[in-house]
């Protein structure tokens, strides 16, 4: 038959037909698509890249004295904020709070963390979090090295990190039987498991005994999470209290404490009228907010994080608050459903988001794109007091890495879980 001959006319006119109903079953699937979904695809297109024209990027924002005395709003790159600290003159963004009305409850701190303590938070995620006891996405298939990881990969002479189903002394343990937590076992896509989407295009190993011994320095690019505080139970999305009250790094709950106190909320609450703002309880955040449990995220250039809700927090409006370090990523936040269309943020290394009250605590969120080759150059020059040689590994992981902390209040101030917990 004709259409078999690759140059013929009827060959021709199927092909045309072929490619018309095809364009029109994908255009009939973004139209199905929420605002969410479309704004996700859009910004982890690699081809062509996304247009940044309209994405809110908070360090090169400018304002006049004019603007800021008249109290409203104004627009960068087509997205109302607001500022909440005021300034007399010209200025730009840097060490400073802003609102987004669209997004009641949100605050971001551009800059807020120093590069020196960009450098010292990046250590303390890879050297001294990523290990035992906390709780990282590689546990469920390797035991981790006691020295840690990191520590590991830098050895002159890395030990091969064994695998849980290969370790015959400990299959009859409790952990050896309890089984890979189901966490990497899930698909990136399966909605039972948020923290599942952060994947790579190249999915982890699923849990089986053919899983290999690796090299540390093979493990560390896989390394996507690590538990802070409250273990965190990924199957049942709930928190794990018997488990026991896992340790917040002091600096790491200092920096987020001196970022809620630094915010005036009187004005964020007074820029609100939702209901429940008035709120005794939220008005006095700064005195009662205590952060107890959150997750580092270690994404590579091409992960992702799916929009998601984070809602197993007892405290349902407490800030939550993330420290962006490395390549800069987008940040896409919505509403109480995928069908508001998202607000696009770009956040640096330094940067502090700031999610708090009822409508930004239960906002859907993702990260569909972390911005290759946006590594700031104060992480590849000698800073004072600090050895160049010893930094040099960290700044050679962190050119392809986006790191995230992401911490949580789980219960109020005071409040006791009532449970028998282990230490
Ligand atoms: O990476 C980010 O900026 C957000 C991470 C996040 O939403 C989460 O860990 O729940
Ligand atoms: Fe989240």
């Amino acid at each position: 038959m004709d259409i078999y001959d690759l140059s013929s006319a009827a060959y021709k006119k199927a092909r045309r037909r072929y490619l018309k109903t095809t364009k029109n079953r994908n255009e009939d699937l973004d139209a199905e698509w929420t605002p969410f979904r479309a704004a996700e695809k859009k910004y982890k297109a690699r081809f062509p890249p996304p247009d940044l024209s309209h994405v809110l990027d908070l360090t090169s924002v400018t304002y006049d004295a004019e603007t800021l005395a008249s109290g409203r709003g104004f627009y960068c790159n087509g997205v109302e904020i607001r500022l909440l600290e005021t300034n007399e003159s010209m200025s730009s963004g840097v060490g400073k709070a802003f609102t987004v009305p669209r997004v009641p409850g949100l605050v971001i701190l551009p800059s807020f963390v120093s590069p020196q303590d960009q450098r010292r938070l990046v250590r303390w995620a890879l050297r001294d979090h990523a290990r035992h006891p906390n709780e990282t996405n590689l546990d469920a298939h390797y035991i981790l090295p006691e020295e840690g990881l990191w520590n590991a990969h830098l050895s002159s002479d890395p030990p091969l990190v064994r695998t849980r189903a290969c370790t015959p002394e400990l299959s009859n343990t409790k952990s050896g039987n309890s089984g890979p937590r189901q966490l990497v076992s899930n698909t990136p896509t399966d909605p039972a498991n948020f923290q599942s989407m952060l994947h790579s295009p190249k999915p982890l190993p699923a849990p089986s005994p053919t899983v290999s011994p690796a090299s540390p320095t093979t493990l560390i690019s896989k390394l996507r999470w690590a538990n802070i505080g409250w273990s965190y139970h990924w199957g049942s999305k709930q928190y794990d209290f018997t488990k026991g009250k896992g340790h917040v790094d002091n600096e790491i709950g200092a920096i987020c404490k001196r970022a809620v106190s630094s915010v005036d909320w009187e004005e964020v609450f007074g820029q609100s009228d939702e209901e429940g703002w008035s709120d005794e309880h939220w008005r006095n955040w700064h005195e009662t907010y205590e952060p107890d449990a959150g997750i580092v995220n270690y994404y590579q250039i091409k992960d992702t994080l799916m929009a998601h809700v984070d809602r197993s927090e007892v405290c349902a409006t407490s800030p939550l608050v993330s420290i962006s370090l490395g390549n800069a990523a987008i940040f896409l936040i919505g509403g109480l459903t995928r069908d508001v269309e998202p607000t696009v943020i770009l956040l640096r290394s330094g940067d502090v988001v700031i999610m708090s009250g009822p409508a930004c605590r239960r906002a859907y969120h993702g990260v569909p794109r972390i911005l290759e080759d946006t590594l700031p150059e104060h992480f590849s020059l000698k800073l004072d007091g600090e050895g160049l040689s010893s930094w040099t590994s960290y700044e050679l992981y962190m050119r392809t890495t986006r790191i995230n902390i992401n911490v949580r209040q789980v219960f109020p101030k005071g409040f006791d879980p009532g449970l028998q917990v282990e230490n």
